[in-house]
């Protein structure tokens, strides 16, 4: 982001700055260089003839100072990355005291930005120094032999004076010009993650097309971006669904998955960390697209959903949920469609727990969070109160409640599990939250091993089972 920031000012500055003066430069060069013309071709030779010489030394200058901006940018961005995440993370630097490490790595990219700067101003010093050469030297040229060629009465003195004022006109323009076009080069250098970034299109899910079956137009309408569910009935069907990450493409995250949930089911995902537990959630959120097989949703491929609407309808709380800076009424009423009104608000606060505490805050809910208000566990109540607020047809809940208390947990599960109106897919490590749903999914490297009720996995004795035995000792207890 730091570097996109610093990107787009360089190229702010020659949009707004040097365009324009490299426009001025090209006619007021043209009008000098027609004028010279009209006085004499063989002195305008030698005036083009220095042009030249300049020219080929900015190119050699251009290019360097080009290569010059892009490191230059690199190292400031990742002088601000180092700062922002040291600024960001203070509480872990501490606690680790890792201050001097922190302060070197700050430091060494500040060196190394040191030192391209220096180079750039000594490259530019340099070029500074070859005009001014060039052109005093030209002015004295063209004073010795205007001064001889006056006394042959070759040329006049009136042509000498008009000579070297658009001599000079000339050179100061080529020299502005090659100034402007060193900043333009530069800012290309800078510009070109910019447009990289502009050229990038747009994950093709978005722009999915679905496909219009007219046995189904009673209940879905066609929408140009996909199928719209009116109702969704929230039934999940996973179909020999392999995954793996586009940065991790020779692990396999999800590999041959099956399992179907049925409307208004409460499932529970359990397995040890790093089974795909919340691979197979990104899938089902349409964060991601399966490498193989397919995902049914109400019996629709959920490639031909539209993906707006089928988020609408899905209640998702994570693991780590972060609250936006803004009031706790619109943090609990975010992405509602349609109107809500406060009392629904405090309703759905209510039913996750969170209104007692809420209650204590200053401003009640309009208290606008920031960092250190809340606890981890009162920003889990926060985020459950907005999924509940959403009324969706499908809720996620992965490790939604690890941050809590007994009592709170006691209540929530109370909620999520005695209701009816809706699929609920819970992800947890703690394996008594889990113990009461319809059917729990048991997941081990990336493949479904057991699927069946608590009761029944433990006659089973196979893996779940031995998760319970050893849960006191597992990950994340
Ligand atoms: N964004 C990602 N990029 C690359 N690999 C990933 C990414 N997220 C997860 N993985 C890998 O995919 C596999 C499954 O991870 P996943 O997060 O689905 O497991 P999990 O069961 O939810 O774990 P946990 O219980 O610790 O949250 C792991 O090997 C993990 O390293």
């Amino acid at each position: 982001m730091s570097r996109l920031g610093s990107d787009c000012q360089r190229l702010s500055h020659v949009i707004g700055n040097d365009m324009n003066l490299i426009i001025r430069n090209v006619l007021q060069g043209t009008g000098a260089l027609v004028n010279l013309l009209s006085l004499s071709w063989p002195l305008t030779m030698s005036t083009l003839v220095i042009c030249s010489v300049l020219s080929a030394v900015f190119l050699v200058y251009g290019r360097y100072q080009k290569n010059a901006a892009k490191l230059s940018q690199e190292f400031t961005a990742k002088a601000n990355e180092v700062a922002e995440d040291t600024l960001t993370l203070m509480k872990t630097v501490r606690v680790y005291g890792t201050e001097g490490m922190e302060i070197g790595r700050y430091k060494l990219l500040l060196e190394r930005l040191g030192s391209v700067s220096i180079r750039e101003a000594a490259a530019y010093g340099l070029w500074n120094l070859s005009f001014h050469t060039l052109y005093r030297l030209t002015q004295v040229l063209a004073l010795l032999l205007g001064g001889l060629s006056i006394l042959t009465g070759y040329v006049s003195p009136e042509q000498l004076t008009k000579y070297i004022l658009y001599c000079e006109w000339m050179i100061y323009a080529t020299w502005r010009l090659a100034d402007s076009l060193t900043s333009l080069l530069q800012s290309i250098g800078a510009s070109e993650e910019v447009f990289h970034l502009m050229s990038l299109s747009p994950s093709h899910q978005y722009l999915s097309k679905g496909k219009h079956t007219e046995e189904n137009a009673t209940v879905h309408e066609k929408a140009e971006e996909g199928l719209k569910i009116q109702k969704l009935r929230g039934h999940v069907q996973f179909v020999d669904v392999s995954f793996q990450y586009p940065s991790r493409i020779t692990v396999p995250a999800l590999a041959n998955v099956n399992f179907s949930i049925q409307p208004n089911e409460v499932v529970a995902i359990v397995g040890a960390s790093g089974c795909g537990k919340s691979s197979l959630v990104s899938l089902l959120l349409r964060l991601y697209d399966p490498v193989d097989g397919q995902i049914y949703i109400d019996g629709f491929p959920i490639k031909e959903l539209d993906i707006r609407c089928l988020r609408e309808k899905i209640g998702f709380v994570g693991q780590e949920p972060h609250l936006f800076h803004m009031d706790i009424s619109s943090n609990i009423s975010y992405g509602c469609s349609g109107k809500v009104n406060q009392e629904d608000v405090e309703l759905a606060a209510s039913q996750a727990g969170a209104h007692d505490f809420i209650s204590t805050l200053p401003d009640g809910y309009q208290t606008v969070v920031h960092d250190g208000l809340l606890s981890g566990g009162q920003k889990q109540r926060i985020a459950i109160a907005r999924a509940i607020l959403r009324d969706p047809a499908i809720l996620i809940l992965d490790e939604a409640t690890s941050a809590l208390d007994w009592e709170s947990e006691r209540r929530i599960k109370g909620l999520i599990f005695n209701q009816t109106a809706r699929t609920v897919i819970v992800i947890a490590h703690r394996l008594g939250t889990v113990e009461n749903a319809d059917r729990i999914i048991v997941m081990h490297g990336g493949r479904v091993v057991e699927v069946g009720t608590h009761k029944e996995l433990l006659l089973r004795d196979g893996f779940y089972a031995r998760l319970i035995r050893n849960r006191e000792d597992s990950i994340g207890f």
